[in-house]
């Protein structure tokens, strides 16, 4: 009999009505990966800031869905389907169930974990929808996961210069261009969410995964495009990475040329990709004059994202080779022996046969 293979997607999650945006918030920025402060000053500071930001982020939930709800978890669900069926075909002779396990609002990684644990998986693989590795997002899922599963599992790190990933970008933006147009004079912005310096120079690697793919993707679009990474959605006082792309987007539509922007760090569409990248950078676009502002799709299931996933989750039962896109050693999830950040950045995108765990 073939074995029971359970996948876990790990995403951030988001509110079903408007009623959940405070209690989502509240639940976000108690988390020690995000507000990195001790208990009690945490727990106050979550109940403030989600208090103080609830009703903006209301408004811009309830420009997405008449329930003021995100669409996060419906994109999630098709992924997880789409995933499910690949891997049926890849896998015939063993059953594979996909599950998803959102940090913030239902379903909740304990959720998952006691869905997992009573449908008795003899593999678990944890995947995170979250390209590039970080501690606030990736690391803060994994956490959670391991608190509420005793069981044995096999972790995706991250897969941001996998082939069939950086090809899916390509093919997204191209197709945004056919639909613009096909304009000249384009810049091509890559947006990605931003972190808080601190969180980078603690040795994150989430910003020089970015980047990395950034020029990859640069590599293959047409040569005469202007490409730039900016940095979206800072919350908090907090100094960030940037440039910011609010910043970027006003300085490229000062010189009056033709603004693709993508996102590269989100794999489904919710509030950063359509309100804040969809609309409300748009209006900055427009009032420094840009010539045209141009939102590429998120990848979605796309079927070159979905043979990543596969392909990742095949790697993880030690069947395909994959790339070692991280930093190994202390942050990594996958339990890589590591190597120096700087010879692995030389190594990004250099297909090895080595397996992780
Ligand atoms: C204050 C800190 C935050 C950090 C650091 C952060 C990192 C981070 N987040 C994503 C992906 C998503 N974020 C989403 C929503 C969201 N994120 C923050 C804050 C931080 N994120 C807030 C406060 C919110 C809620 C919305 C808002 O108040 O603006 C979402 C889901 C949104 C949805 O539609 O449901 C995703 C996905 C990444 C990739 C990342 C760093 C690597
Ligand atoms: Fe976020
Ligand atoms: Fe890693």
């Amino acid at each position: 009999m073939g074995r029971r293979i359970a996948v876990v997607l790990f995403n951030l999650g988001g509110p079903d009505t408007g009623n959940d945006v405070q209690p989502f918030l509240k639940n976000l920025f108690r988390d020690p990966a995000i507000i990195r402060a001790p208990l009690p000053v945490r727990w106050l500071v979550a109940r403030l800031i989600s208090t103080l930001r609830a009703p903006v982020v209301k408004q811009n939930y309830a420009m997405m869905d008449a329930g003021g709800g995100s669409p996060l978890l419906r994109e999630t669900k098709k992924q997880a389907d789409a995933l499910q069926a690949e891997l049926a075909k890849k896998l015939p002779g063993d059953e594979v169930r996909c599950f998803i396990a959102m940090r913030y609002w239902h379903p909740f990684t304990e959720e998952a974990a006691a869905e997992v644990q009573k449908w008795g998986a003899d593999e678990v693989v944890l995947l995170p929808l979250y390209p590039q590795f970080s501690t606030t997002t990736t690391g803060s899922s994994l956490s959670a996961w391991h608190k509420a599963y005793k069981g044995k599992s096999r972790t995706i790190c991250c897969y941001p210069f996998e082939e069939n990933f950086v090809s899916a970008h390509v093919d997204q933006i191209m197709a945004a261009w056919e639909r613009a147009g096909r304009p000249g004079n384009v810049n091509l912005l890559l947006s990605a969410h931003g972190l808080p310096e601190s969180v980078v120079k603690s040795g994150d690697p989430y910003q020089w995964q970015c980047e990395a793919l950034a020029e990859m993707i640069a590599g293959r679009v047409p040569a005469d495009w202007e490409v730039s990474v900016c940095y979206q959605s800072r919350v908090g006082p907090m100094k960030w990475i940037g440039p910011p792309t609010e910043e970027e987007i006003a300085r490229i539509s000062d010189q009056g040329r033709n603004i693709l922007i993508a996102p590269i760090a989100f794999v489904s569409e919710h509030i950063e990709t359509l309100v804040e990248l969809g609309e409300e950078y748009r209006l900055v676009a427009e009032k420094h004059g840009a010539a045209s502002y141009t939102r590429v799709e998120a990848l979605g299931v796309h079927p070159g994202f979905i043979s990543t996933l596969t392909g990742e989750v095949l790697a993880a039962l030690g069947m395909k080779e994959t790339i070692r896109s991280c930093a190994g050693g202390r942050l990594c999830p996958s339990g890589w022996s590591g190597c120096p950040q700087a010879e692995l950045k030389q190594k990004a995108g250099v297909r090895i046969t080595e397996t992780a765990g």
